[in-house]
């Protein structure tokens, strides 16, 4: 291993989330650039099994209305998960595209399109925006898969909410250390 300074592994330490953010948002083409490098994701067979639908101003709103629909559909709650989505310019929501295959099972293509999510958010997070990946018990609901116009073989995975960094939230926030021993086993432990 060698000692040369290593962005990734800076990148990786300073990534925070950041559930407060401003009204800024990456353009698409800000976006494509930082999603075209995804090609790079591990990925069984080259399937490239996800997608990703950007929602911005009103469009933002299908969100909250098929959570709204899928928690009860009182009108309250329509007005609630509507705000809630509303919560950054732009939410993007992430799609495992589950492809048939006797080769890779759903749950590796799943596993895939998590990288691209958690490698999508690092580099917004590199490039200087404020991201949270959120998530909810009717993420899966039919009325989310509905308004999202999934296809029966498409499962969301959440959607990474995306904004400027509010300045007060720009300072580091140091991080309790990683007990590696808890996460790491040479070997496995004898029966
Ligand atoms: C798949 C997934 C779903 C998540 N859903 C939520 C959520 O719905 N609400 C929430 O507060 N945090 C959610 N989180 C956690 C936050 O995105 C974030 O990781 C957490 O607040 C810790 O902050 P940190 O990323 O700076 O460590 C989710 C994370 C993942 C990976």
């Amino acid at each position: 291993m060698n000692s040369d300074p290593c962005p990734a592994l800076d990148a990786v330490r300073g990534r925070r989330s950041h559930s407060k953010v401003t009204d800024e948002a990456p353009t698409s083409e800000q976006l494509a650039e930082l999603i075209a490098p995804l090609s790079s994701i591990a990925d069984h067979s080259g399937m490239r099994p996800w997608r990703i639908i950007a929602l911005r101003g009103d469009e933002r709103d299908l969100i909250g209305h098929a959570l709204a629909e899928a928690s009860g559909g009182e009108p309250e709650q329509h007005e609630k998960f509507v705000k809630k989505a509303r919560r950054a310019p732009l939410v993007l929501a992430i799609v495992a595209c589950v492809q048939d295959s006797k080769k890779v099972p759903t749950w590796e293509q799943e596993a895939v399109a998590s990288g691209a999510a958690h490698l999508l958010s690092l580099l917004l997070h590199e490039a200087g925006w404020g991201v949270m990946w959120r998530t909810g018990l009717q993420t899966r609901s039919e009325a989310v898969h509905r308004a999202h116009r999934l296809s029966g073989s498409e499962y969301l995975l959440g959607w990474l909410y995306v904004g400027g960094i509010p300045d007060r939230d720009r300072r580091e926030k140091p991080r309790k250390p990683l007990p590696v021993e808890r996460f790491l086993s040479e070997g496995v432990d004898p029966a």
